[in-house]
């Protein structure tokens, strides 16, 4: 089942053009951002830095976007979620992840948060944990057919995450008419960080269009 949305027909040729233009862009600002918090160069090197960033923001700040890409680019069809803060392509907030996901609704995703991610020293943030998790709770909900808003996502956190390598995992426990339960979890080295349980609501505006 699609979302009731228009399909992104944007031909691939496009698609591919536009992914080899913005990629490279968000790639580079991941780095740079990881940069910001990692970086130990001199007072110098720092201010010439600056002067360099807000010469590339004064070339991207001359057209902005009317809508965002979530607006735009939606997910009937092809999907491109590229502003997304998880697995966006254009987003360098997003580590990315790329996460596999099966009809069975199971969906999973190695992937590795750096210091940019950082809460408890050492640890990745608590919040960014739940992001995580959300997003691929949804991946695998979505998987199985029936997208849906998170309504309640209740989290265990067993114990830190370190910052690095780390692997989440996702499955459908359960789905009732607009309702689905999944559950996820996320493993760094020493095992299992965090442990999560959603409900996903199918909203009523859709369910009105699908009805
Ligand atoms: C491959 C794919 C990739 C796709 C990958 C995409 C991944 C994206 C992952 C990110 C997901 C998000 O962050 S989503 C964003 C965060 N979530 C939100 O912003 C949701 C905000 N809340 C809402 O929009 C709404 O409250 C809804 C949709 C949750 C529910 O509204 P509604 O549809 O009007 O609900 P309503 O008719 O009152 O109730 C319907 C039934 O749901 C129950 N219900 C209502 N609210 C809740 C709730 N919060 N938690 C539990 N259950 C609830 C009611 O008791 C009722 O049960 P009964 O009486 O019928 O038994």
């Amino acid at each position: 089942m699609n979302w009731p949305f228009p399909p992104d027909e944007t031909p691939d040729h496009v698609v591919e053009h536009e992914t080899a233009t913005w990629g490279p862009l968000a790639e580079a600002a991941r780095e740079l951002v990881d940069l910001c918090v990692m970086s130990d160069v001199d007072p110098e090197e720092v201010a010439a830095a600056t002067a360099d960033v807000e010469a590339a923001v004064a070339r991207l700040r001359k057209v902005r976007r009317t809508q965002t890409l979530g607006q735009e680019h939606l997910p009937a069809g092809r999907r491109r979620p590229w502003g997304n803060p998880v697995i966006g392509l254009r987003n360098p907030i997003a580590p990315p992840l790329q996460v596999h996901s099966v009809p069975e609704g199971r969906s999973e995703s190695d992937f590795h948060c750096g210091p940019a991610y950082e809460g408890p020293p050492g640890l990745v943030h608590g919040g960014v944990v739940a992001l995580i998790l959300d997003q691929v709770l949804g991946h695998a909900v979505g998987a199985k057919g029936r997208p849906g808003m998170t309504g309640t996502l209740t989290i265990v956190y067993r114990q830190g995450t370190p910052l690095g390598d780390l692997r989440v995992e996702a499955w459908v426990e359960r789905e009732d008419g607009i309702k689905t339960w999944a559950k996820a979890q996320v493993i760094g080295p020493d095992g299992v960080t965090a442990e999560a349980e959603g409900v996903f609501i199918l909203p009523r505006a859709i369910r009105e269009q699908l009805a």
